[in-house]
């Protein structure tokens, strides 16, 4: 049984950074699902890698057929790891589905880390990242934002409603989300 965080938030809010000081500390892998899919857009011979690249640069949501493979095949990598931080899924409905009918029986959902930040200081943080990303430009972002608003945030409404959201301000400097983000998980785990 794989125990799973999932981590959400506006594009820019700070997941990939939060779950990477998570992972250097706490023990957790994290699973960036967009890092996945870059990578699989990226690998020799994959089937999707148009697919993909059309819905990176779109801000839509791609198939959670191929997401959720990526992100199980990565899972069985580390089959002793103590918890996977999904970071970015599930992003809509589809995902959502998907993940219940391909993972029903091979995971515990611990809780989602919500981190909640002003959209406004989102898009600036990644238009200035700097990571050469297709989507970090002013229309990819707009539409990455739209489909926060309307697939993703009722994704975190869905968990919210079953009292599974641990949210977090991350519009304060890192090492302060940090350590709001540490207690979240001191709870979670009665650490
Ligand atoms: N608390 C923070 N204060 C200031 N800058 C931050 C903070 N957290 C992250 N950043 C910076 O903002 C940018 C986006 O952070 P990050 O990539 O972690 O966001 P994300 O939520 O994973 O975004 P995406 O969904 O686009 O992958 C990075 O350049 C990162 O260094
Ligand atoms: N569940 C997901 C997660 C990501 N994607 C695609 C679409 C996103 O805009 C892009 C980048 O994700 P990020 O690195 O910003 O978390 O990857 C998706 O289709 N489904
Ligand atoms: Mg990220």
């Amino acid at each position: 049984m794989f125990n799973v965080v999932f981590v959400l938030g506006p594009p820019g809010s700070g997941k990939g950074t939060i779950c990477s000081k998570i992972q250097e500390n706490l023990g957790y892998v994290h699973l960036s699902a967009g890092d996945l899919l870059r990578a699989e857009r990226e690998r020799a011979g994959s089937q999707f890698g148009a697919l993909i690249e059309s819905h990176i640069k779109n801000g839509s949501i791609v198939p959670v057929e191929i997401t959720c493979s990526l992100l199980e095949n990565a899972m069985n990598l580390h089959k002793t790891a103590n918890g996977f931080l999904v970071d970015g899924f599930p992003r809509n409905a589809d995902n959502l589905s998907g993940w219940s009918k391909q993972m029903s029986g091979k995971v515990h959902e611990q809780f989602v880390l919500f981190l909640s930040c002003p959209v406004d200081i989102c898009i600036n943080r990644c238009l200035n990242r700097g990571e050469g990303r297709t989507d970090d430009n002013v229309d990819s972002l707009k539409k990455r934002v739209e489909t926060y608003n309307n697939q993703t945030f009722p994704i975190i409404e869905h968990f919210g409603k079953l009292n599974m959201v641990r949210e977090v301000d991350s519009e304060r400097p890192v090492e302060e989300v940090y350590e709001d983000v540490v207690k979240v998980f001191e709870a979670a785990n009665q650490m």
